[in-house]
């Protein structure tokens, strides 16, 4: 947080990149070859970051070369634990109680942000990448000799503009809402808001012409801005004052949303219990009672007509 009130995103710690043959990536050390059954995904089925590369897994068909252990919706002051509730799963790994455990496996002494999500070496036995932007770009690439190689959501002749609504995404939309929901002064949350509505006003244009975000093809671009929309309704709207108005009531994004939701692997990925519970039952500072609210009523399956 700062003075004037803004929300400010901390900077993920763990920079390693898993690679085709274990060379060095972008950042960090090498050493980190891609290999079935080597590496392990912790998520949070509530988070956005994390679900992106739930996604990014799912399409390229690496349910079963990277195995995933699932947090208790609820996070505690101390951050993210392991714990009975439908869906979550135990550290598959370690049998750590609290993810912070981990972190300290690999970093002793750690006093950062324990976050999720984190993409674990069990062989090395430690974090490789806490990045979610750094481990789908991983995920699309590294691993395809056992997952769908011909399936590529990062192009090489798109990628200067894939990159650029990426980063109008990230910091008016993906962190905008946080940026709302988060800010202490009237005047950040206000200058918060504004940005997002600008922002999905001109994606909703966009979406008026075209049928993805960048091209006629689905990029990461699309799988980078769906967790936000997908939450929009049921948590941003009310629990983040993110109120001009709902997803449902832009007529493009609105199915685009959809679309996406129900392309084969998608709605599995989307756990609206753990969403809600989560938002609305862990940050007590914005919602002491932790009462989550029964609706809105949403239905993702309906009819798209994006192809159209
Ligand atoms: N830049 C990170 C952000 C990850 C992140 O902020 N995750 C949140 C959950 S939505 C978290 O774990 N927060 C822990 C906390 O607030 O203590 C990424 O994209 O992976």
């Amino acid at each position: 947080m700062h003075d004037t009130g803004e929300f400010r995103r901390w900077e993920s710690t763990f920079r390693h990149w898993v690679t085709a043959d274990g060379s060095p990536g972008p950042t960090g050390e090498g050493g980190f070859p891609a290999a079935p059954g080597r590496y392990h995904l912790y998520v949070s089925y509530a988070c956005p970051w994390a679900h992106r590369t739930l996604i990014v897994r799912a399409l390229k068909g690496l349910d079963k070369a990277i195995s995933v252990s699932v947090v208790h919706p609820i996070m505690p002051a101390e951050s993210w634990v392991f714990g009975e509730y439908p869906g979550s799963t135990p550290d598959q790994v370690h049998g750590f109680s609290r993810l912070g455990q981990l972190y300290e496996q690999s970093a002793p002494g750690f006093d950062g942000v324990v976050t999720v999500p984190v993409l674990y070496d069990m062989e090395r036995q430690c974090i490789v990448n806490n990045e979610s932007s750094e481990i789908i770009r991983m995920l699309n690439r590294a691993f395809d000799a056992w997952g769908c190689a011909e399936l590529d959501f990062y192009p090489a002749h798109l990628r200067d503009e894939i990159d650029a609504v990426n980063a109008l995404v990230y910091e008016n939309i993906n962190n905008g809402v946080y940026r709302a929901g988060f800010a202490t002064t009237q005047q950040a949350y206000e200058a918060a808001y504004d940005q997002l509505f600008d922002t999905l006003d001109a994606l909703e244009t966009r979406l008026g012409r075209q049928r993805y975000l960048v091209g006629d093809r689905i990029t990461e671009a699309d799988w980078r801005l769906f967790p936000t929309l997908v939450r929009f309704d049921a948590v941003y709207h009310g629990h983040f004052k993110c109120n001009r108005q709902r997803l449902v009531d832009y007529p493009n994004l609105w199915s685009y949303t959809r679309e996406l939701y129900q392309i084969p692997g998608v709605a599995e990925t989307v756990h609206m219990d753990h969403i809600k519970l989560h938002y609305y039952g862990s940050h007590r500072g914005i919602n002491p009672t932790g009462i989550v609210p029964k609706g809105p009523d949403l239905d993702f399956s309906t009819p798209h007509g994006r192809d159209a």
